[in-house]
């Protein structure tokens, strides 16, 4: 018999708050990853757009707050508390926190549904280094929660807020509109090597594409496209494709005027949703003659609160079930699981 799990913690990406926060942020995100400053400067300009403040704190804080109660109503009342990557409040210091608050047990909620290097290997780094930055004489536990991209009411979730975009997009123009599904691009290498070695790679890929999949199908919808968007990186490296804006001119081009975009590639409306989808994809459209909408993010929708506390439930005993995979300190889903590609070595 193991002891149950004492606390929850929310682990997302982090995003700046303030103007002097972008530019450290951004060092973050991308130390040793090979990202080019010019794009590192228009992203930055993005986040300058809206006054140095990235939504995606606020938005996680929110979260928690619904979390908590919904826990507690569950019979579980333990706390859940915020961490991050890239930004304050830092996981390193939370970990720290929850050791000081007297937490030994602890089951940790990624902001990602997802596999991959970027979607799940990365969390687990996260939580390793969280770990090893720890001064703590009692041994700590910290298990990774399983990737959600397929639970019920995550898909449920998205199927709604498909179907509602569509509900409104069919009173403003009398047509349903193309369906887009949008997740972020990763280089095509790390889609390769994303999955256990004995799986056949491009696990993050195939998971975008059945969860559309059963979103779509959930929202009655049998026509529909899945892209990428938010991709970085130099030119010259290839990233999983069609871009978003570049589908949005070639289904201009066949003589669609309506879309829907369903970014089921994140949980929350971030940067990445709000820069990209709303302003970018927008522009796109404006200049196409197309009517676009976007469907909300999971986020907040109650089953979306509700999928994490039946995750915690399922959980909460203690009982390691790794085949369920979790994974404990750091450690990966399954052996070799998402192993990041390698780079390729520059010479001369
Ligand atoms: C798969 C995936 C998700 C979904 C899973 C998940 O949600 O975790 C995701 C989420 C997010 N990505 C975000 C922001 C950024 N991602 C970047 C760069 C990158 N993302 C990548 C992948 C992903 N990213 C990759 C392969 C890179 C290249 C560099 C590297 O290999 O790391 C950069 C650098 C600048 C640039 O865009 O080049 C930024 C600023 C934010 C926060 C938004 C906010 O602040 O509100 C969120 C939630
Ligand atoms: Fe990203």
């Amino acid at each position: 018999m193991t002891a149950p799990f004492d606390a929850v913690l929310v682990l997302s990406f982090g995003g700046p708050e303030k103007p002097e926060d972008v530019r450290p942020f951004l060092e973050n995100v991308t130390r040793g990853r090979g990202v080019p400053p010019e794009r590192l400067d228009e992203v930055a300009q993005h986040y300058l757009h809206f006054g140095g403040r990235s939504p995606i704190n606020d938005l996680n804080r929110d979260l928690i707050a619904r979390l908590e109660p919904a826990l507690e109503a569950a019979g579980l009342p333990l706390p859940a508390y915020f961490g991050n990557r890239n930004w304050h409040p830092m996981v390193e210091d939370v970990v720290a926190q929850m050791y000081r608050d007297g937490h030994r047990r602890v089951l940790v909620f990624p902001t990602s549904a997802w596999g991959g290097y970027s979607g799940c290997r990365q969390y687990h780094e996260d939580i390793a280094r969280a770990l090893s930055a720890l001064d703590a004489p009692e041994p700590m536990v910290l298990r990774k929660l399983p990737q959600y991209w397929d639970n019920p009411l995550f898909v449920a979730a998205a199927a709604d807020a498909v179907a509602a975009a569509r509900a409104e997009m069919t009173a403003a123009t009398g047509e349903p509109g193309r369906l887009v599904f949008t997740a972020h691009s990763v280089p095509v290498s790390a889609d390769r090597t994303a999955g256990p070695p004995d799986d056949g790679g491009h696990l993050y890929s195939r998971q975008i594409a059945a969860a559309s999949a059963l979103a779509a199908a959930a929202a009655g919808v049998e026509d529909y496209d899945q892209v990428w968007q938010s991709r970085s990186g130099p030119p010259q490296i290839p990233w999983l494709e069609p871009d978003i804006c570049d589908h949005l001119e070639s289904l201009a081009a066949d003589g669609v005027t309506a879309a829907v975009m369903s970014p089921i590639g994140f949980v929350s409306d971030h940067l990445e949703v709000v820069w990209d989808l709303d302003n970018e994809a927008h522009e796109t459209a404006d200049e196409l003659g197309m009517t676009l909408r976007r469907t909300g993010t999971v986020d907040t929708d109650p089953r979306f609160v509700q999928m994490i506390v039946e995750l915690v439930a399922d959980h909460v005993d203690g009982e390691p079930d790794l085949s369920l995979g979790c994974g404990d300190n750091g450690g990966p889903c399954r052996p070799r699981c998402c192993e990041p590609a390698k780079r390729p070595v520059r010479r001369g």
